[in-house]
Order: structure tokens, then C-alpha cells, then sequence
């Protein structure tokens, strides 16, 4: 794949011509008893965990389903971190979790007791700001993006000047009235300088922005999604996810969005362009083999730990024929103390 890489407006991120790849390449790997064997299972392995750390300078961390289930922090989450730090490795943490913006987030890792900045959050609704604002650099009047997301969305963008209607704007949630269905057929509901619908995980979704999402993607707006994971995990459980939510969308139009959260390997650039790390030092922790794994292993990086308190299950991975295997796992990000 060509890469062409420019330096973009601010803080220096590289523009990879890979933006504009819808979908990454899956992986095409069969799990053979020899790579299964080497799957490293780190629980409890204190010589096997220190070797494994000691591999990487850098760790990328997903959140949902390794450092909390919702609001429910998980065990010895604060101490690991602070551990690494320690040790001196660079820690960033990059969620699909297009809810939250980056200063959301440093809100919650001081509330759950986790050492962590602003600036170490590079999330999917960051990603998809930066997506909008520096490479379809939309010319005015039409640059304006309709949201079907949350708050996380909406701050993403303003960071990024983009202006954007719809998302958490109450008068979008309400029943749609014999009124709403004409003057969306007519045009007179849409507003004219929409160039951009932008998905993410979306707690307040109504018809009526599915059926603004639907004209004004019909009538040629670019359909761009923060991220498509199924499912959230959160409490333990699973709930609905952004791909969830999007999905009305995608069935009603017939078309996929452009998505920008993991596994695009644009984030991927775009990550190692902000924080300047070798690929083959870095290793990406997270809990879904689709997402975060997939990220890991498509960008090349040195090594890959699934974390076994979110989607992802061990018997995917571990099944003969598996297409996505991380190179080693815990039952939990905590048991990485020892
Ligand atoms: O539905 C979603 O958006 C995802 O389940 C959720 O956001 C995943 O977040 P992550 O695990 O990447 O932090
Ligand atoms: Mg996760």
C-alpha cells in the first residue's frame, strides 16, 4: 500500500494516504499448532510477564473492557499502570469509544485513581475529527457534519473547528411528525451546508436522525463512522455497540461507512506521528481480537496482549483455523503485577 505522508496543521500528525482505505486488509492466517504454541498465557508466569514487558518501550492500551467495565474499575488497574510508568515505558491509550472526548477521559482515569494526561488519549472520535478537519478539509459553506453520536463527537470536533449540527441537540429527540417525513423529502428539513454524516456510538438514537442521517446521505453526504464495533462491553456485560447503533444507516442506505477508530491503520499513523515510538517496540493491549488485536498485528507491532475482562473469549483465539491471534494473554490486565 502507497503511504504518502504530510505534515499537518498543528501538532504534528502524518496524513497517510491510508485514511482513505475503508477497510483494513483482514488477516489471512491460519492457527497452526505452531503458532499456538506460541501463544504466550502470562497468568501467573512472573518470569514469563517480565520477559514479556521488558520486550517493549512502548504500550498501547485500549480502555473499555481492559481498564474498566463501565464505570466499574477493574482489579490492580492504577497499581499496573503505575508500574509501567516505572519501568519507564510510554503509555497511550486508544479507545473506540467515541462518547468521551480526550478531556472526558482525563476526567475519568483521575476519578478511577489512574495516572494518566490528556495527552496520552488519542480516541475514534478524535480520529475522525482530525480525519474531517485535515484531509477532507471541507471547503465552506458546505463543511458542516451531522452527528448521530454523543458529547465525546461533538467536543472532538469543535477542538478541530469543525461545525457540525445533530448529536445531543434535544429538539432531534422527539417522534417524527407527518410534517418531518415532507419537508425531509421536499429538503426543506435538510440543511444545505451538511457535507459529512458522522456516526459513533450513539445513546439517544430517534428515527428522525436516522432519517435526516438517510436524506442527507442520499443526497451525497460522505458516511463516516467514529468506529463499528458490535457490541459495549460494560459491566461486566455487553450492550449495544456503535456498529449497533449505526446499522439502521448502513441497512437503510445500503452503504458502509468510511470507519475511522481501530483496526484503521490510519490510526495507526496518525498515532505513531503524534507519539514518535518504534512499531517493533510497541506492543497494543486490548480485549476485542477484531479491534484492538487486528490493529496491533496489522500495524506491525512487536507484540499484542489480550486481556481476557471484555469481549473477546480465549477460545477464539486459541481454535484451530483462529485469523487473529495475540501473541500473548491474561485473565486480566492487573495480573500483569505478578
Ligand atoms: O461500541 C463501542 O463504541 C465500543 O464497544 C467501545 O467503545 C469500545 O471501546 P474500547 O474498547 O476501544 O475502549
Ligand atoms: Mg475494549
Amino acid at each position: 500500500m502507497f503511504r504518502s505522508i504530510r505534515l499537518a496543521r498543528t501538532c504534528a500528525l502524518p496524513i497517510s494516504s491510508r485514511w482513505t482505505s475503508s477497510h483494513s486488509r483482514g488477516i489471512r492466517r491460519g492457527l497452526t499448532a505452531a503458532t499456538m504454541s506460541n501463544i504466550k498465557y502470562l497468568t501467573g508466569d512472573k518470569d514469563g510477564i517480565d520477559q514479556f514487558i521488558s520486550q517493549f518501550d512502548v504500550f498501547l492500551f485500549d480502555c473499555d473492557g481492559v481498564l474498566w467495565s463501565g464505570e466499574h474499575l477493574l482489579p490492580r488497574i492504577p497499581e499496573t499502570i503505575a508500574m509501567l510508568r516505572e519501568k519507564g515505558k510510554k503509555l497511550v491509550f486508544v479507545t473506540n469509544n467515541s462518547t468521551k472526548s480526550r478531556a472526558d477521559y482525563k476526567k475519568k482515569f483521575d476519578k478511577m485513581g489512574i495516572t494518566a494526561s490528556e495527552e496520552e488519549v488519542f480516541g475514534s472520535s478524535y480520529s475522525a475529527a482530525i480525519y474531517i478537519s485535515r484531509i477532507l478539509n471541507l471547503k465552506a459553506p458546505k463543511n458542516k457534519v451531522f452527528v448521530l453520536g454523543e458529547t465525546g463527537v461533538e467536543q472532538e470536533l469543535e477542538s478541530e473547528n469543525v461545525r457540525y449540527c445533530g448529536g445531543t441537540d434535544k429538539s432531534y429527540q422527539r417522534d417524527v411528525t407527518p410534517d418531518d417525513y415532507v419537508n425531509i423529502a421536499n429538503g426543506k428539513a435538510l440543511d444545505d451546508e451538511v457535507a459529512v454524516v458522522l456516526t459513533g456510538l450513539d445513546f439517544h438514537p430517534t428515527y428522525l436522525k436516522y432519517a435526516l442521517g438517510m436524506a442527507y446521505i442520499r443526497r451525497g453526504a460522505k458516511f463516516l463512522a467514529t468506529n463499528i464495533d458490535s457490541t459495549l462491553p460494560s459491566a461486566g456485560s455487553l450492550f449495544p455497540g456503535a456498529g449497533s447503533t449505526t446499522a439502521p444507516l448502513i441497512t437503510s442506505t445500503g452503504q458502509q461507512p468510511l470507519a475511522l477508530g481501530k483496526p484503521s491503520q490510519a490510526m495507526m499513523d496518525a498515532i505513531e506521528g503524534k507519539f514518535q515510538f518504534d512499531r517493533k517496540k510497541a506492543c497494543m493491549v486490548g480485549d476485542r481480537l477484531n479491534t484492538d488485536i487486528q490493529f496491533g498485528i496489522e500495524g506491525g507491532l512487536g507484540g499484542t496482549l489480550c486481556v481476557l475482562t471484555g469481549v473477546s473469549k480465549k477460545e477464539e483465539f486459541l481454535e484451530e483455523g483462529a485469523q487473529v491471534v495475540p501473541s500473548a494473554y491474561v485473565d486480566q490486565l492487573g495480573d500483569l503485577m505478578g
